[in-house]
C-alpha cells in the first residue's frame, strides 16, 4: 500500500455513515427528508466537501437506469469500490439466453420431476420489483418446465407491495394465473398453492424473526392454514376484512381443492426452486429446507426434496449447495484491503441492517476477513411496526460507535442508520419524517465526537426511500388512492441521487471533489475512503471522488 504524497489523513478515526434510504429528491410535500428537521444534513450539504451520487440502475450493476437502487447493490458497490453485474441482470440474461436451462441444476431438478412423476415447486416474491426477484423469471421457468415435460408445478407466492405499489398484488397474481392456465390447458397441472405478505411470512432476514419463516413453512410445506379456492379469493377476503392492509403484511393462505385439501404440499421426492436472486431474505427459508440439524422452529415434517436457490446466497457456507445462476463473485473489497493492511475496523447496525454493513458490505460473505482486526456489532431491532418507533436504534448505534472508538481506538468504522428506509417502507410520512429527524440528531452527536477526536466522517446513503412518500404518475404528479381519495402512499425505494459529504473539521483545502469523474456513483466511495486514510487506492477500483491540490 502506497502513501499519498500530498495527504496523510488525520490522526483520529474515519467513520462512514450510511443513512439508509435518505436521498435528495424534489422538495415537495411528499419528501420526508425535506420535511424533516435536518440541521446537520443541511449544514453538511452547504459547508462540507459535498456532491451527489448515483445509487440506482447501471451505476450499481442493475439492468437499466429504470431500476431503483437497493441495499444489496448499494452496499456491494460502496464496500467493493467496483460495479458488478448484479443478480437482476445475471438472471435476466441467463433466462433470455436460455443458458440457465442448460445448466446442471435446472436439469437435475427437472429430471427429478419428470422421471419420478413428482411436483416442481416455485417459492418467491411475486412482482417486477427487481430487488429480490422478477415475475418474468418465474414465468420463463414455468414455460420451460412445461416444454421439458414437467407435468405438475406449484407456485408459492410472496406478495410484495414493498418494491412495487403497496396494493398491486392482484395484478401479478392475475398475470401468473393466466400463464398457469395456458400451460394447464394442454393437460398439465400447474397451480398456485400458497402465499402471503412478504413481511408476514418466509422472507425474514438476519434472524430478526424466525416465526415469519415458520408461518411460511406451514402454508408452503405442510399445507396448513386458512384455506381459499384461489389466491385471488384469499387477497380479496383479507382486504375486505381489513381495508387498510397493504400487500407486504397480508396474512398467509393455502389454496385448497373442492374438498378443502391443500393443492400443493411439499412432499418427499419433489423439486423446490426458491426464485429470489437476492440472498438476505432467502437464507433462512433455505436453511429450513436444507439443514439437517435445523433448530429454529419445529418443522413437523422435513421433506426430502431437491432444493435450489436462484443463486447461491452465501459462497462460504455454500447456502444452498444447488443454485441456478452463478452470483457475482465480488472480490478485492475495501474490508479485505483494510484487513490486509492492518487497519482496525468496526461495523455496526441494528438487526434489520446488520447484514448490510457486514454481509453485503463484504461482497455477500457472511464471515470476517480478520478476527483480530474486525469487530462487528448488532443492536437488536425493536419488534414492533417501525412506524410506531421511528427513532429505532439510532441512539444506541451512536452510543456503541463512540464506546467502541473510546475502547479500541478503531481506525475505520462503518455504520448504518436504518430509519429512513425501514420507516419509509411503511408508507407513513409522519413517522418517516420523525425517523429522519431522529437520525439527523444522532448524526449531530456523532459528528461532534469525531471532531473532538480529530477524525473525519463520510456521510452518504445507499439509495432513496424517505425522499418520496407519495406515488407519482409518469408526469410527476401525485396519484390519489382510489378508495380514500387521499394521496397514495409510496412504500418502495426511489431513483433519486444520494448525498455524499466529507465532514473534516481540520480541512484546509487539501482536496476537493474530482469533477473529472463524470458519472459519480456509490462505487467511487471505497477509493475515497482509502485516500482519506492517506493512501493510494487499488487500481481495480473505480476512481476516488476527491483530488488533492
Ligand atoms: O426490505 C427489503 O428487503 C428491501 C426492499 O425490498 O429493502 P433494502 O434493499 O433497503 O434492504
Ligand atoms: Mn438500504
Ligand atoms: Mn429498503
Amino acid at each position: 500500500m502506497k502513501a499519498l504524497e500530498k495527504f496523510s489523513g488525520r490522526t483520529g478515526p474515519l467513520v462512514l455513515v450510511v443513512l439508509d434510504g435518505v436521498a435528495i429528491g424534489k422538495e415537495d410535500e411528499g419528501n420526508a427528508v425535506f420535511l424533516a428537521q435536518t440541521p446537520v444534513l443541511n449544514s453538511l450539504r452547504k459547508n462540507s466537501v459535498y456532491c451527489e451520487l448515483q445509487a440506482h440502475g447501471t451505476a450499481v450493476g442493475l439492468p437499466s437506469d429504470k431500476d431503483m437502487g437497493n441495499s444489496e447493490v448499494g452496499h456491494n458497490a460502496i464496500g467493493s469500490g467496483q460495479i458488478y453485474d448484479q443478480g437482476a441482470k445475471l438472471v435476466g440474461e441467463a433466462i433470455s439466453s436460455q443458458q440457465m436451462f442448460r445448466g446442471d441444476t435446472w436439469q437435475e431438478l427437472r429430471k427429478n420431476c419428470v422421471e419420478n412423476d413428482t411436483c416442481m415447486h416455485f417459492i418467491g416474491l411475486l412482482s417486477d420489483g427487481n430487488v429480490h426477484s422478477h415475475i418474468d423469471h418465474l414465468l420463463g421457468m414455468l414455460t420451460k418446465a412445461h416444454e421439458e415435460g414437467v407435468k405438475k408445478a406449484r407456485v408459492h407466492c410472496l406478495l410484495d407491495g414493498r418494491d412495487v405499489s403497496e396494493t398491486s398484488a392482484l395484478k401479478y397474481v392475475e398475470q401468473l394465473e393466466n400463464h398457469l392456465q395456458q400451460i394447464s390447458a394442454s393437460g398439465n397441472d400447474y397451480k398456485i398453492a400458497s402465499g402471503g405478505g412478504r413481511m408476514y411470512i418466509t422472507m425474514d432476514r438476519y434472524g430478526a424473526d424466525w416465526e415469519m419463516v415458520n408461518r411460511g413453512w406451514k402454508v408452503h410445506v405442510l399445507g396448513e392454514g386458512r384455506t381459499f379456492s384461489s389466491a385471488t379469493q384469499a387477497i380479496e377476503t383479507f382486504r375486505s376484512e381489513d381495508p387498510g392492509v397493504i400487500d407486504q403484511f397480508l396474512p398467509s393462505f393455502v389454496v385448497g381443492d373442492e374438498n378443502g385439501q391443500a393443492v400443493g404440499k411439499i412432499n418427499d421426492g419433489d423439486s423446490v426452486i426458491f426464485f429470489n436472486f437476492r440472498g438476505d431474505r432467502a437464507i433462512e427459508i433455505t436453511q429450513a429446507f436444507t439443514s439437517e440439524s435445523f433448530d429454529k422452529f419445529d418443522r413437523v415434517r422435513h421433506p426430502k426434496v431437491k432444493y435450489a436457490g436462484m443463486m447461491q446466497y452465501d459462497g462460504d457456507s455454500k447456502t444452498p449447495e444447488l443454485f441456478l445462476v452463478q452470483p457475482p463473485l465480488i472480490r478485492n473489497t475495501l474490508g479485505e484491503f483494510l484487513a490486509k493492511n492492518n487497519f482496525s475496523q468496526f461495523a455496526i447496525s441494528e438487526t434489520q441492517k446488520y447484514g448490510h454493513v457486514t454481509y453485503f458490505w463484504n461482497g455477500n460473505r457472511l464471515g470476517k476477513f480478520s478476527d483480530a482486526l474486525e469487530i462487528y456489532q448488532e443492536i437488536p431491532s425493536d419488534s414492533v411496526p417501525f412506524e410506531q418507533r421511528p427513532w429505532m436504534k439510532a441512539a444506541e448505534i451512536t452510543d456503541a460507535v463512540i464506546e467502541n472508538i473510546e475502547k479500541h481506538n478503531t481506525k475505520f468504522t462503518r455504520l448504518n442508520y436504518a430509519n429512513g428506509d425501514m420507516v419509509g417502507h411503511t408508507g407513513d410520512i409522519t413517522a418517516t419524517t420523525i425517523s429522519v429527524s431522529a437520525v439527523d440528531m444522532c448524526l449531530g452527536r456523532l459528528l461532534k465526537y469525531i471532531e473532538k477526536k480529530q477524525g473525519i466522517a463520510i456521510v452518504l446513503a445507499d439509495h432513496g426511500n424517505a425522499d418520496e412518500m407519495y406515488e407519482k404518475d409518469s408526469k410527476g404528479n401525485f396519484v390519489h388512492n382510489e378508495i380514500t381519495q387521499k394521496l397514495k402512499n409510496k412504500t418502495s425505494h426511489t431513483l433519486n441521487p444520494v448525498p455524499f459529504a466529507i465532514f473534516d473539521p481540520q480541512y484546509n483545502n487539501e482536496y476537493k471533489i474530482n469533477d473529472d469523474v463524470q458519472k459519480k456513483g456509490l462505487s467511487n466511495v471505497a477509493a475515497t475512503v482509502v485516500n482519506l486514510l492517506g493512501y493510494e487506492a487499488p487500481n481495480e477500483w473505480q476512481p476516488s471522488l476527491i483530488v488533492f491540490e
